[in-house]
């Protein structure tokens, strides 16, 4: 459905915010009231209004007492336009990235490359805002839309010029992306992941196509792996829109990954582009890890950047916090290495990407987080018994589940696997047994902090764990 704001929508100066929770509303904001999971925001109105709300915009059939009712049947949307009208402005290219994993490598690698060309420039995402000067957490990967703006409007006064935002599903399902122009649109794959939220795949994938459909601005780009069994869908449907299209992989025609050979500490790579072979000494490992590399390449080409110049980058990015990171050595010589992925697929893609550097065995320990799709349970057991030497399932973020009931679930997918309550026991047990030759991945974390038990989040951080065990 389409929204549009012309001129200042009737909202004068006396707009002193926007809020869409009425715990945040200060005289003077406009309060969004939307249909949550949980509860009809519509029942904070009253409240919001008490607090000062001067306009509220919801439903028609909302009803508002003592402040404008902007009303519409899509508020969350108009919402957000009115809100970025407020923000604005934002840094001057801003690009977007979607898919269930290697996002946020590819909005990180985009910011060292436009960094490395010369431009101020930030991410945004689930490791939070992150510049070249610091790193600041937002909670979730895409951030709520009032913190979302805000966040772009900072980066510009700070002198940010270039953006790459995560645009998750959840994001993009809730607008909490939208009203700021969006000059490139990504997409890295798609997966089983966050079901129990949309239902099926053809809704998980309808709500990402929402960013090609609605957030890129019409005479925008999208760069598109094409190496994805959904990606053939993801062109045909940019192209129906009439983006410009910089596909990228094996199968791309911007960037043709034409070899890949794992080195000791990284990855060679041919790519031809233009006609040309460009070499690319990758010091990252693992194929994914090149995907998202090319990708976050394409994102820079199609925002201006030289297509040489930003291959030759690509040999001195630096390793994403949490995404097949060295944590350590241990003492008897084997590497430890954390990452974030947490569905099967990302499991596999991590394990996968290892095995090429494996001379022995290849350790992998992982577990399942509380109050999120349960499905996925067992065919992390599977994907892993599948493909690694050995396996440990521990604790992940157990939040309100009883963690041996989310181990056990897993532990049925898993059969031959060691079962570890507590992660530390479990991290310092993986990296006992791991011999000079063999490879310790520690699954499903990647740069979170804590570990949410309960209600609780305790401190707690896989790279500083493994590397007080192998101390
Ligand atoms: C499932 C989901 O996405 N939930 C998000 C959603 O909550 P909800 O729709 O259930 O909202 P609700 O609690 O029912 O409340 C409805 C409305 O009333 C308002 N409210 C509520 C209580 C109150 O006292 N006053 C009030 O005004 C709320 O602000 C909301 O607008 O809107 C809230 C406000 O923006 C978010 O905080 C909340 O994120 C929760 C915390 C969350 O865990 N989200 C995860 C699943 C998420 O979004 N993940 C994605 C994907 C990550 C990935 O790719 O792996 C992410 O982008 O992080």
């Amino acid at each position: 459905m389409d929204v549009e704001v012309d001129g200042d929508a009737g909202l004068d100066t006396s707009v002193t915010g926007f809020a869409i929770d009425n715990r945040k509303v200060a005289p003077g904001t406009v309060f969004g009231a939307f249909q949550g999971l949980r509860v009809n925001g519509e029942v904070y109105i009253p409240d919001a209004v008490k607090a000062g709300a001067i306009a509220v915009v919801a439903r028609p059939e909302a009803k508002v007492e003592g402040a404008v009712h902007i009303a519409h049947p899509n508020p969350r949307r108009l919402f957000a336009l009115l809100a970025a009208r407020y923000f604005s402005p934002f840094p001057d290219v801003t690009v977007a990235v979607t898919g269930t994993n290697g996002k946020t490598s590819t909005v990180e690698l985009t910011r060292q490359l436009w960094r490395m060309l010369g431009h101020k420039s930030a991410s945004i995402g689930t490791l939070g805002v992150t510049t070249s000067v610091d790193q600041v957490s937002t909670g979730l990967t895409t951030p709520d839309i009032v913190t979302f703006l805000s966040n772009m409007s900072g980066l510009r006064r700070e002198g940010i010029t270039h953006a790459a935002f995560e645009a998750s599903s959840h994001g993009l399902a809730q607008y909490r992306t939208e009203g700021l122009p969006v000059v490139a649109g990504g997409f890295t794959n798609l997966s089983r992941d966050h079901l129990d939220y949309h239902g099926d795949m053809d809704s998980y994938f309808e709500a990402k196509m929402r960013l090609f459909d609605e957030v890129v601005a019409p005479d925008g780009a999208a760069v598109i792996w094409a190496d994805d069994e959904w990606s053939d869908k993801v062109i045909e449907r940019v192209t129906k829109r009439g983006l410009r299209l910089l596909s990228v992989g094996v199968k791309g025609q911007a960037l043709r990954l034409a070899n890949r050979t794992p080195t000791q500490l990284g990855q060679a790579l041919e790519i031809e582009a233009d006609g040309k072979i460009y070499k690319v000494n990758l010091p990252l490992i693992g194929a994914y890890q090149a995907a998202n590399a090319l990708t976050a390449a394409g994102l820079v080409v199609a925002t201006g950047g030289d297509i040489a110049k930003v291959l030759e980058l690509l040999s001195r990015v630096q390793p994403v916090r949490g995404r097949l990171e060295r944590a350590v050595i241990s003492k008897a010589g084997a590497p430890v290495y954390v990452d974030y992925a947490h569905t099967p697929d990302g499991l596999r893609a991590a394990i996968e990407a290892l095995r090429p550097h494996t001379k022995g065995r290849l350790i992998a320990l992982f577990g399942a987080g509380g109050d999120r799709d349960a499905g996925k349970r067992p065919l992390m057991g599977k994907v892993a018994t599948e493909l690694a030497d050995h396996v440990i399932v521990t604790d992940d973020n157990p939040r309100s589940e009883d963690p041996s009931v989310i181990r056990s679930a897993v532990m049925a997918g898993a059969p031959g696997a060691e079962e570890i309550g507590g992660r530390r026991a479990a991290i310092a047990a993986a990296i006992a047994q791991a011999g000079a030759d063999d490879i310790v991945l520690l699954a499903g974390k990647g740069h979170e902090q804590g570990q949410i038990i309960g209600d609780r989040v305790l401190p707690f951080d896989d790279v500083t764990v493994a590397r007080e065990c192998a101390g």
